[in-house]
């Protein structure tokens, strides 16, 4: 063979293996603009290690839809505020599953399963985020209330002990990391870590959440793009170690979960709901996947959110911030009762604006969590065809001109008078796989703000070399992390009243702790109906709780057994505030006035006209038309027939004095049920 032939022969080898090097798993998109790539890496290499704001920059020149070639990947970037409307909101149903990664679907998962956010849409997809969107809903938020006033209060009285007297500057990092990791695993596994901030679990789950996290970031993992470095990438072995690390503590949790239900002594929370529930329709793994899920999706999200808003405050300019935000919040709450009332109401709307302006500022997860289309969706004169996987560059929408006037400055007030009524930001992404904790985390987020305002002056660290860096990359210190990981700072800190905050930490702690069994009855206060879930597949699911102290137990181990029978989706429950939990109840609706009986045998009236009732401490309050009042049961709820609000709710239980309505007591025998019992679970 003459060197001409060895020489066409090797080129058309280098030719094919090249070719072969820069297929795509979808070929080029017509009519959609391509970015420019280099053989193999394709935009990899261009992208770098901030993914967000060179597609922003990128934007500018193509326009805010373009297609990448990312090593073997096609893949959409979409960069502006109404594309991203388009895709994920206008299209959402094509847009409802995720891709899978060499990385973090292969090794890191292999033995938890995936978490809800990155699976693939199939049905136990659907039934995993089904039973966590049914547990994150609106009504059952508002029964974790309890765990936010624990959690809020234990951090604010050690950040309160450690700046000693506003002598020494903090580093808030990690009493928000505890705030949002103890809520996650009282609400997942009824167990809280009952230690300070430098304790060994907290700290292990932080470190290794983070560093799974970053193992599903998109700009971190070439290899999963490149199949040919996953022969020698070192990302493998560490990815594998953090597993076995992350094996150890969920095994841990679950098991010890399983035992307090062995002996009977477990606390209400979502995994033992579903554990003990005889119809759950998830299997092991699935509960694994929740479990992952609950632990991992509130952790690297809300303390960052957080301290990043605290970052803020103690700058020069938050100065104003959070003098406007005291000022509105004793305009609402003139008495000092702030912090009890931020548990039940949101009435601060300057303290909303400000958490809404803090999610948009800091879009934590810069690109958020990828999709893979369905279905061919339309764009612009192209086809983006079904399997292509899309990246929503939320950082860029989130900062886009078009909808944010001076989006690099922070400004809470931008959300007084917003007008527009869709998705407000993407910091939680959009549509029909948009992010189901935003509730909870919207909770936690006006909770800690309301109670830190009212209790410190916030301040610049006195040492300039410990102040933070405002702007949402920069203060990254992994700019390849999946969400953002602030470099370390710190505040100073000086407590307004030591008075009245010694105050407010000694009402909730009293309101957080054990209480005994006694009689009492208890308001509910009114709130607004969430009937039927969005895609009005099932009811919401309502755990309800109490506003003030609710002793709330149950005189013998049958009745916590009777209880649990009837607890089903779609039920009605409460959790008093250290979280011990009684539930039921199905009962009838009908025309008011009506009696009827539930499930278990309790009697409730719902209320015609406006009533007075007599308590057994002489108490008088009133009642009103589509209130209920139930006797003898350990939980009632009700909602009012015309099902347009939640009816206010008297929770009587066992042992108590007899409840007196228009002087006659309420007794057992009111009559048989009116009405049919709608089964639980169902949507009206
Ligand atoms: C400030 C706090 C939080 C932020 C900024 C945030 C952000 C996000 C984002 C961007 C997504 C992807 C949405 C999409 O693809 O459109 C997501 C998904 C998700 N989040 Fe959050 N999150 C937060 C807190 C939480 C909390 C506290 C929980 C629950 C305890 C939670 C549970 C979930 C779940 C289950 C998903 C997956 C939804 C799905 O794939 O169907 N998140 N979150």
């Amino acid at each position: 063979m003459s060197y001409q032939v060895i020489g066409i022969a090797i080129v058309a080898v280098l030719f094919l293996l090249v070719r072969l090097l820069n297929t795509t798993d979808i070929p080029k998109i017509k009519n959609l603009p391509e970015i420019p790539g280099l053989p193999i890496l394709g935009n990899l290499w261009h992208l770098g290690t901030d993914h967000a704001r060179v597609a922003q920059k990128w934007a500018q020149k193509y326009g805010p839809v373009f297609q990448t070639r990312l090593g073997n990947k096609r893949v959409i970037f979409v960069n502006s505020y109404e594309s991203v409307r388009h895709f994920w909101i206008t299209h959402q149903s094509a847009l409802i599953s995720r891709p899978t990664f060499h990385t973090f679907h292969s090794v890191v998962s292999s033995s938890q399963g995936f978490t809800i956010g990155t699976s693939p849409w199939d049905d136990s997809c659907k039934a995993r985020r089904k039973a966590a969107a049914t547990a994150l809903n609106r009504p059952s938020v508002q029964s974790y209330m309890p765990i936010l006033d624990l959690e809020s209060t234990v951090s604010i009285k050690e950040l309160a002990a450690d700046c000693k007297g506003g002598t020494v500057d903090v580093d808030p990092s990690p009493y928000f990391a505890r705030f949002a990791l103890n809520t996650s695993l009282t609400l997942n596994y009824g167990i809280r870590i009952d230690g300070n901030i430098n304790n060994e679990m907290l700290q292990e789950i932080t470190t290794v959440e983070r560093g799974v996290s970053n193992f599903r970031s998109t700009s971190n993992n070439w290899q999963d793009y490149v199949p040919i470095m996953r022969l020698w990438n070192k990302q493998n072995t560490e990815a594998e170690s953090f597993r076995l690390r992350r094996d150890a503590y969920l095994t841990k949790l679950l098991n010890e979960l399983k035992g307090q239900i062995a002996a009977g002594i477990d606390k209400p929370c979502i995994t033992g709901n579903i554990l003990k529930d005889p119809n759950a329709k998830l299997n092991e793994a699935e509960i694994k996947s929740i479990c992952l899920t609950m632990v991992s999706a509130g952790l690297d999200t809300v303390p960052v959110n957080l301290v990043m808003g605290l970052a803020f405050l103690s700058s020069p300019e938050g100065q104003a911030i959070q003098e406007r935000a005291l000022k509105e919040i004793e305009k609402v709450y003139p008495d000092g009762d702030a912090w009890e009332k931020c548990l039940v109401e949101e009435k601060v709307p300057y303290v909303t604006a400000l958490v809404k302006e803090t999610l948009r500022f800091w879009t934590v997860i810069p690109i958020c969590l990828p999709r893979t289309s369905i279905k061919d969706i339309p764009y612009e004169g192209s086809v983006i065809p079904a399997g292509t996987t899309f990246f929503m560059n939320a950082y860029a929408a989130d900062y886009d001109e078009q909808r944010f006037k001076d989006p690099y400055k922070f400004i809470p007030e931008r959300f007084l008078n917003d007008t527009e009524s869709g998705t407000p930001h993407y910091a939680y992404g959009a549509g029909s796989r948009m992010c189901a904790g935003s509730h909870l985390a919207n909770r936690e987020l006006y909770t800690a703000y309301m109670r830190l305002i009212t209790a410190f002056e916030i301040h610049p660290a006195r040492n300039p070399a410990d102040r933070p860096l405002i702007d949402a990359i920069e203060c990254s210190s992994n700019p390849t992390a999946l969400t953002t990981d602030p470099k370390l700072f710190k505040i100073g800190l000086k407590i307004r009243s030591e008075s009245k905050l010694k105050e407010w930490i000694a009402a909730a702690e009293a309101r957080t702790n054990e209480l005994p069994l006694n009689g009492t009855a208890v308001f509910q206060e009114t709130r607004p109906a969430v009937w039927s879930s969005p895609d009005n597949e099932s009811m919401a699911f309502n755990v309800v709780y109490t506003t003030s102290e609710f002793p709330v137990s149950f005189a013998n181990d049958n009745d916590i057994a009777k209880h649990d029978a009837l607890m089903e989706t779609g039920n009605l429950g409460l959790v008093n505030p250290k979280g011990t939990v009684c539930r039921i109840v199905d009962f009838a609706p009908g025309n008011n006035p009506v009696m009827h009986r539930t499930q278990s045998l309790d009697y409730g009236v719902v209320i015609s006209g406006t009533l007075e009732l007599e308590l057994d401490a002489g108490e008088k309050r009133l009642l009103y038309p589509g209130d209920v009042a139930v006797q003898r049961g350990t939980i009632h709820s009700w909602y009012n027939p015309s099902q347009t609000e939640w009816a206010r709710m008297l929770f009587v239980l066992q042992d108590s004095e007899p409840v007196v309505v228009n002087g006659q007591p309420l007794k057992e025998d009111l009559g048989e049920a009116s009405g049919s019992i709608p089964p639980s679970g169902n949507s009206n």
